[in-house]
C-alpha cells in the first residue's frame, strides 16, 4: 500500500493577478520526516510558499492536504488541528517576539491557545533545555534576548506542541559563523530526536547540504530543481541551479562530495 504524503500541494497559485503572480502554479508532495531545503534568489516567493503552507496565506486557487485532508475546509476548526503538526519558526525572531512578554509566557502561549493542557515549570524547562539555553533564560523578557537565544526560543515555543513537521524561514540569517553552525547542528537534533520533518528556507547552501536530504531550487514562484540533496549539488538538472551553486564561495557543485565517499 503506498503511503500518503504528509504534505501534498496541489497546483497553488497566489498573486494579485495572473501577470504578476507570485506562485503561478505550483505542486509538491513532501514525505512524513522529510528534510527539504529551499533555496533561490531575493524575491522567488520562498517565504510566500511557507506562508501558505502555514495556512496564514491563502491560494488564489489549489489545495493542500495534510496527511490526506484539506488543511482548510472552513475557516478555524481543521486549522487548529493542523497547526498542532506544522510548526514555524519566522525569519526575524527578534521582531516576530512580543518583546515585553517573557520567555516564559511566550512557551506557554502556543500550549494554552491549542488547548494541550495547563503549561507547568517542569514543561517549560524541558522545553527551554531541548534548546540547550539555561534554565534562567524562562524569566527574561524577549527583548533581553541576543540574536542567537532568540532563534532558540522560537524553536523551543515552535516544539513545544511536538509538531511532526517544522517549516523555518532562514533560520541562521543575522548569525554569525560559529552561531549558525550551531543553529544547523540543533535544527538536526531536534529533528531525530522528534521525529520531525523540516522545511527550511536559507540562501546558506551549507545547511541544505548538512541539513536536507531534498533540495529544492525556486525561480519565480516555480520549482525549477528537485533532486535529493547529493543529486542537486553534484549534477543539477537546471542551470540556473548550476550557476546559483557556482556562486556560493564554500560548497562548490566540482568540489562537493558526500560524506559516504569522503569517509571510504
Ligand atoms: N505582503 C505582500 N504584499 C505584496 N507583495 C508581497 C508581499 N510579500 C511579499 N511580496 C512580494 O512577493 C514576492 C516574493 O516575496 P517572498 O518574500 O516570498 O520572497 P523570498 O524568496 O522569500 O525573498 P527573500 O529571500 O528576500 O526573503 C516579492 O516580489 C515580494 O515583493
Amino acid at each position: 500500500m503506498s503511503q500518503v504524503p504528509f504534505l501534498q500541494l496541489e497546483t497553488l497559485r497566489y498573486g494579485r493577478d495572473r501577470a504578476s503572480d507570485i506562485i503561478p502554479s505550483l505542486s509538491l508532495n513532501i514525505g512524513q520526516k522529510e528534510r527539504i531545503g529551499l533555496v533561490g534568489e531575493s524575491g522567488c516567493g520562498k517565504s510566500t510558499l511557507l506562508k501558505l503552507i502555514l495556512g496564514v496565506i491563502q491560494a488564489q486557487s489549489g489545495q493542500i492536504h495534510c496527511e490526506g485532508e484539506p488543511i482548510r475546509i472552513t475557516p478555524w476548526r481543521p486549522m487548529n488541528h493542523y497547526r498542532k503538526l506544522v510548526q514555524y519558526i519566522p525569519q526575524d525572531p527578534h521582531t516576530a517576539l512580543p518583546p515585553h512578554q517573557t520567555v516564559a509566557t511566550l512557551l506557554s502561549e502556543p500550549i494554552k491557545r491549542l488547548k494541550l493542557g495547563t503549561p507547568d515549570v517542569a514543561m517549560l524547562q524541558r522545553a527551554i533545555e531541548q534548546v540547550e539555553l539555561p534554565h534562567s533564560v524562562l524569566a527574561q523578557k524577549a527583548s533581553e534576548l541576543s540574536g542567537g537565544q532568540a532563534q532558540r526560543v522560537a524553536l523551543a515555543r515552535a516544539l513545544i506542541i511536538k509538531p511532526k513537521f517544522l517549516l523555518a524561514d532562514e533560520p541562521t540569517s543575522g548569525l554569525d559563523l560559529p552561531l549558525r553552525e550551531q543553529v544547523k547542528a540543533l535544527l538536526s537534533q531536534v529533528c531525530d530526536e522528534n521525529q520531525m520533518g523540516l522545511l527550511v528556507v536559507t540562501h546558506d547552501i551549507s545547511m541544505v547540504s548538512g541539513l536536507c536530504d531534498r533540495m529544492l531550487v525556486m525561480q519565480q514562484g516555480r520549482i525549477i530543481e528537485d533532486q535529493p540533496t547529493a543529486d542537486a549539488l553534484r549534477a543539477p538538472n537546471n542551470i540556473y541551479t548550476q550557476r546559483l551553486l557556482e556562486a556560493v564561495p564554500t560548497v562548490h557543485a566540482n568540489a562537493w562530495q558526500p560524506s559516504s565517499l569522503l569517509s571510504n
